[in-house]
Order: structure tokens, then C-alpha cells, then sequence
């Protein structure tokens, strides 16, 4: 069933109970990052609808009391069997909510407790079209629920934006090659490596940090806003700190452009990913903000393959991720 197919249904059933109320975006690590700018999206544009992204485990043991009958509950297992995201879809299913579960992985353990599955494409799969991405689907899913529960003015323009962003991240990865070639021997000595971004991009700075410097390549590092840069973080930057800066295209911006213009003044080793460099200014203005998060991401990957290369160290490391007991 598609996007717009199942909306309708959820809609169609709980119009006796008060309809949409709230949508939880609940997933761990990447997955939960992976929800950021769907969230993003809900929080700057619904009026009425209410929106939370949620660690599973922390949605399990203290659960929004608003979670129920008016909720859509959407979470994301790429394998799915993360058993706290197993449990939140349980916990959802039996308060009544509509549950949607996304995973890479059919018939996973996650999927006994969805009304509905949906699918995602990987990065890997030679095959795919970027609109198909992790973080596009459940954004795809938020606005069809906010056009039909409110309506949403750019809703046109969203569709036009899917269509064209396939085109816009395959010359972005092509135009960072080199310089992701060069970032991996500049930086691959490295023992610490933050990460910055703000508004509806900041998920892919998120991931970044989590799960490819600290979990895939053991670098230390932390994800700063860039808002928040100036409000505690800046007093660590000097001539010898890494930084990966990402500028959105969209609202937030100025933020991006105020860190990046303290680095250039006090800082030496820092990397720039721009959005609007690499051309995500072709999608129209009100919704170009909700595509930062998978271009960066998408162009992440590029810099992540060179850089795991560089270290002689496989994104595929681990040393206690599914080994042991946690
Ligand atoms: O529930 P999922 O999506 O399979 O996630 C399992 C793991 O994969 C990651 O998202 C990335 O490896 C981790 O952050 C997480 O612990």
C-alpha cells in the first residue's frame, strides 16, 4: 500500500476516536537519527499535530501520556530486532496506537507488532533512488500525515523536491570524491573529530558523530548545534581541534554561517559540507530545509568509505556491538 493509501486508512479508522492527534517517531542509534528531520518537520510545520522523537528504550520506560488511540507510533529497525524497539512497538500496539513499523529486514521481529511495514532503500543498494532513503521515508509518511489531518500549503513543492534530489546527491558525490580522498589523509591520524550542524539537517551530524566516528571508526566525538556552539563548545576550539561543519540550505543557515565564521578566525583544521555548494538550492525554498539531512548523509558516505580506507579500519568494526551482553 502506498504512503498516501495508508494515511488515509489511519485516518478513515480513528475518525470516531478523534482522528491524528500525535506521531512519535521512536527508533535507537542511527535509526532514531535517521527520524530527525521527519520530527523537524512536524514541530516547524503543524499547527495543531503534535510530534516527539524518542529513544525506544526511553519511550518504553517513561512513555508520553499521550501516547494512545490518537497516536501513530512510527518506528524504524533497520535489522529489527533491537529488542527495546521491539518492546516500544509492543507497548504502542497495546495502547491502541496505530503502529508503523520501518526495517530493512521483512518479517524481522519488529514487524509482529505493525499495522503496517514499510520498506527503505539503503545506501548500498545500487538500485535505489535517494527518495527512497531512510530518512525520506518517514518525512514522506510526516507530510502526507499533516497534509491530510491540517493540510500542508508546499505539499506540491515536497513531491517536487523528491523528485529531484535522486539527480542532486549523485553529482554531490561526485563533486566531493576528491576532497573526501583528502579529508581521510588529512584527518586519519586523528583521535577526536566533532561534527556540527542545525535545524532540519542536523540528524546526519547526529549519525555522523554516533555511529560512524565513535562506533564505526572508535574517534572521539560529539555532535554540537550550532546555535549552541556558542554557548559552552567554543571555548575548546584552537588551531589543532577537527571540526566536519555542514551548512544547511534553508531557514537555519545563518546559524551554520556564524560558527563557520568564528572557525575561520580561531580555528584551522575544519572540513565544510555545503548543502547549497552542492546544490540543494533547485528545490524551492519551503521545503528545501526537510532535504539537508539526507544530501549530507548521502555525501557522508563518500568521506566514511575514504576515511575507513585511510585508517585501514572497516566501517564494519566492532568491539561489543551484538558481541556481548547489553
Ligand atoms: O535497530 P537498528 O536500526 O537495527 O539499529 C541497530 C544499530 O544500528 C545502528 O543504527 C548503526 O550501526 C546503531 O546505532 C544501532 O545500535
Amino acid at each position: 500500500m502506498d504512503t498516501k493509501k495508508i494515511v488515509e486508512e489511519i485516518i478513515e479508522n480513528k475518525a470516531e476516536d478523534g482522528g491524528i492527534q500525535q506521531v512519535y517517531f521512536v527508533a535507537c542509534g542511527g535509526s532514531l537519527g535517521a527520524f530527525f528531520s521527519a520530527n523537524h518537520f512536524m514541530q516547524s510545520e503543524a499547527k495543531k499535530l503534535k510530534a516527539a522523537a524518542i529513544n525506544s528504550n526511553e519511550f518504553v520506560h517513561d512513555t508520553p501520556a499521550a501516547m494512545g488511540v490518537n497516536s501513530v507510533v512510527i518506528l524504524c529497525s533497520h535489522a529489527g530486532n533491537t529488542p527495546e524497539t521491539v518492546k516500544a512497538a509492543e507497548l504502542a500496539h497495546n495502547k491502541g496506537a496505530t503502529v508503523i513499523g520501518m526495517t530493512y529486514t521483512p518479517g524481522s521481529p519488529l514487524t509482529e507488532f505493525c499495522d503496517y511495514v514499510v520498506g527503505y532503500k539503503f545506501r548500498t543498494d545500487l538500485e535505489m533512488n535517494f527518495s527512497e532513503d531512510k530518512a525520506l521515508v518517514p518525512l514522506t509518511i510526516a507530510v502526507e500525515i499533516l497534509n491530510q489531518v491540517e493540510g500542508f500549503e508546499a505539499y506540491d513543492k515536497y513531491q517536487d523536491g523528491l523528485n529531484k534530489i535522486d539527480g542532486i546527491i549523485r553529482n554531490a558525490q561526485k563533486q566531493v570524491e576528491q576532497r573526501a580522498l583528502d579529508f581521510a589523509q588529512t584527518y586519519k591520524d586523528d583521535k577526536i573529530i566533532y561534527t556540527m550542524g542545525s535545524g532540519a539537517g542536523y540528524g546526519a551530524a547526529y549519525i555522523q558523530s554516533i555511529c560512524i566516528f565513535m562506533e564505526m571508526q572508535w574517534i572521539n566525538s560529539s555532535s554540537i548545534h550550532t546555535g549552541e556552539y556558542f554557548h559552552g563548545p567554543f571555548e575548546i576550539t584552537d588551531l589543532n581541534t577537527p571540526f566536519l561543519i555542514q551548512m544547511n540550505e534553508g531557514r537555519t543557515r545563518a546559524l551554520d554561517e556564524r560558527a563557520l565564521d568564528f572557525l575561520k578566525k580561531y580555528a584551522k583544521r575544519y572540513e565544510v559540507v555545503d548543502a547549497k555548494e552542492l546544490g540543494l538550492s533547485t528545490i524551492e525554498a519551503p521545503v528545501v530545509d526537510y532535504f539537508n539531512q539526507t544530501l549530507f548523509t548521502c555525501v557522508y558516505d563518500i568521506y566514511n568509505f575514504a576515511l575507513a580506507d585511510a585508517r585501514k579500519h572497516p566501517l564494519s568494526t566492532r568491539r561489543y556491538m551484538w558481541k556481548v551482553e547489553y
